[in-house]
């Protein structure tokens, strides 16, 4: 049995639904710990990050969760999940938020701004297309994104992107934030290390289907063993990528 589970506390779960169905692969909703043992990966979507802890806090869920990490199966954090992955997080609101950890690497919460200062990018993913085909660009939507200011040694950079000009110019030392932060042009936006996958930005909201696809390739460390996709009807990865525009945003 192969499923992937998506937490469904808060945020765009249904959307990373909706692109497993459409790559063929079943997704399991994932609200209460004992689910996570049916699921061989979980994604953790976007959202807001101090809701979501507070939600997992609330029914739970975070033993469970980091033991999900722990036995090395496949998590992939998007945007609040990339936060909640992450082993450490700056620009939490006061009173802090719990964290899952794991990903070996500090994250700026709002990096990018507020909602209003939400954009979207061609990113430059040259590792992506290597594994997965297609083009070198891929549409980045940033949301109210974070952005990674560090990663470990085993940490993997699978995309940055330079710093908006609209953010350059809302940072600023005078809001609090550290001069080496201020100055930086670009920032860190997708990583990997091991088994655990994390994207600032929102890729469940284009028809670009390869982010979902290089995630269910990530092998679960015990046993080597690769998830594979259940097929449906019309909805394999090679039909979407043939028949739909490639990187228009879905807003399904
Ligand atoms: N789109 C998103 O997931 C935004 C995340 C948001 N910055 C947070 O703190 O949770």
């Amino acid at each position: 049995m192969t499923a992937v589970g998506v937490l469904a506390l808060q945020g765009s779960f249904n959307e990373h639904m909706a692109a497993l169905r459409r790559i063929g692969v079943k997704g399991v909703e994932i609200r209460k710990a004992e689910q996570l043992q049916a699921v061989d990966a979980l994604i953790i979507p976007g959202g807001e990050s101090t809701t979501m802890a507070k939600l997992a806090h609330y029914h739970n869920l975070f033993p469970a969760l980091r033991e999900f990490v722990r036995t090395g199966k496949p998590v992939w954090g998007t945007c609040a999940g990339l936060i909640f992955l992450a082993n450490e997080a700056i620009g939490q609101k006061s009173g802090g938020q719990e964290l899952i950890g794991g990903l070996d690497c500090i994250v700026n919460r709002n990096f990018f701004g507020s909602q209003l200062q939400s954009f979207e990018t061609e990113l430059s993913v040259p590792k992506l297309a290597e594994e997965e085909g297609g083009p070198n660009g891929f549409r980045g939507v940033f949301i109210r994104a974070p952005a990674i200011l560090e990663v470990g040694h085993d940490v993997e950079i699978l995309a940055d992107c330079p710093v908006p000009l609209e953010t350059k110019k809302s940072m600023s030392v005078d809001n609090g934030q550290e001069e080496e932060i201020v100055s930086r042009e670009r920032v860190i936006v997708a990583v990997r290390q091991g088994n655990l996958l994390g994207t600032a930005f929102h890729p469940e909201l284009t028809s670009d289907l390869r982010w979902h696809s290089l995630f269910l390739k990530m092998k679960k460390d015990s046993s080597d063993r690769c998830l594979q996709r259940v097929p449906t009807s019309g909805t394999d990865l090679e039909d979407s990528l043939g028949k739909r525009p490639f990187d228009l945003p879905i807003y399904e």
